[in-house]
């Protein structure tokens, strides 16, 4: 059996629940070897960020390139990436060794604030890495930015996706967690030709940290085992729900979800229909 195998170039969330963390549990319950660049290490914690130390470009560029050089992946995420300098590095890293499926989460702030990418860095992101962007994953407030649109509506959020579709992106995902329903929330994919709705129930929990990452790890898994887009992004949104949904109560600000929810639940599934 061939193992396939998934990138993230992300920083690392001292607390385990989003960044380099979440990205690599993600890979293991979804079957996929997990591989790491490290942009940026943050002392964090549940109830915030406390510090961030950022890796050279430098540094990134030589990670990534001893996982070009000798193992290769079948499909890679991006998470925090911190600066224009950083972001180019990686831009010229995918194109040197002509990675396609790549999944671009655009992460800026952390739930409780703290700024994950410089100002500076926006415009860097938009020219460099966005036009080798196969999906990108955006939260509400990181698309306005992107677009320098307001979002309040489905509507918005569309033109939205559109705006980013012209920027190169082949595929826009809009997560609609940010969104003010209370009852139900819709994740939207737009292909450039159709746009597709995933709805689902909004869980009334403050346990909602690294659900970001998390979703991005998940569809690029998917597409290392070689799912299409569509089928990626479905699955991502059924691996966060069941991940949100049996949450772990830890920590005393905002919780990480349970990566292990996913499998079990799928288990669970199995043996009823057995
Ligand atoms: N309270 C919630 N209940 C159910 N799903 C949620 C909830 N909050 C976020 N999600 C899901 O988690 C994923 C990430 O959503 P979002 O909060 O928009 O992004 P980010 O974590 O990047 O800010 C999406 O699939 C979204 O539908
Ligand atoms: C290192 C790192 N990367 C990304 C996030 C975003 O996480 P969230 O999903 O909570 O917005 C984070 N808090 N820390």
């Amino acid at each position: 059996m061939k193992v396939r195998k998934a990138l993230t170039i992300a920083g690392s969330d001292s607390g385990g629940g989003a960044g380099i963390q979440a990205d690599l549990k993600t890979f293991q319950e979804l079957g996929v070897f997990g591989m790491s660049a490290l942009t940026a290490v943050t002392a964090q914690n549940t109830l915030g960020v406390h510090g961030v130390y950022p890796m050279t470009a430098a540094a990134v560029e030589a990670q990534i390139e001893a996982i070009g050089q000798d193992m290769g992946t079948d499909a890679l995420k991006t998470g925090m990436l911190f600066s224009g300098e950083i972001i180019q590095s990686v831009a010229k890293k995918i194109e040197e060794f002509g990675w396609k499926k790549v999944v671009i989460d655009p992460v800026m702030v952390a739930k409780g604030g703290a700024s994950l990418l410089r100002e500076e860095a926006i415009r860097a992101m938009k020219e460099f890495l966005l036009p080798l962007a196969m999906v990108i994953t955006p939260n509400i407030p990181e698309a306005e930015v992107l677009t320098n649109m307001l979002i309040q509506s489905i509507d918005d959020r569309k033109r939205a996706a559109k705006k980013l579709y012209e920027l190169g992106v082949k595929n826009v995902v809009i997560k609609g967690g940010h969104s003010d329903n209370e009852e139900t929330l819709i994740d939207l994919l737009y292909d450039g030709r159709d746009f597709l709705y995933f709805t689902s129930r909004r869980i009334p929990t403050k346990n909602t940290h690294g659900t970001g990452c998390t979703f991005a790890a998940a569809v690029t898994a998917e597409l290392a085992k070689g799912q299409g887009v569509k089928e990626a992004v479905e699955l991502a949104v059924n691996y966060v729900h069941a991940a949100i949904e049996m949450d772990l109560q830890i920590g005393k600000g905002h919780g990480p979800t349970n990566h292990w929810a996913f499998k079990r639940k799928e288990a669970a599934a199995d043996a009823i229909y057995k």
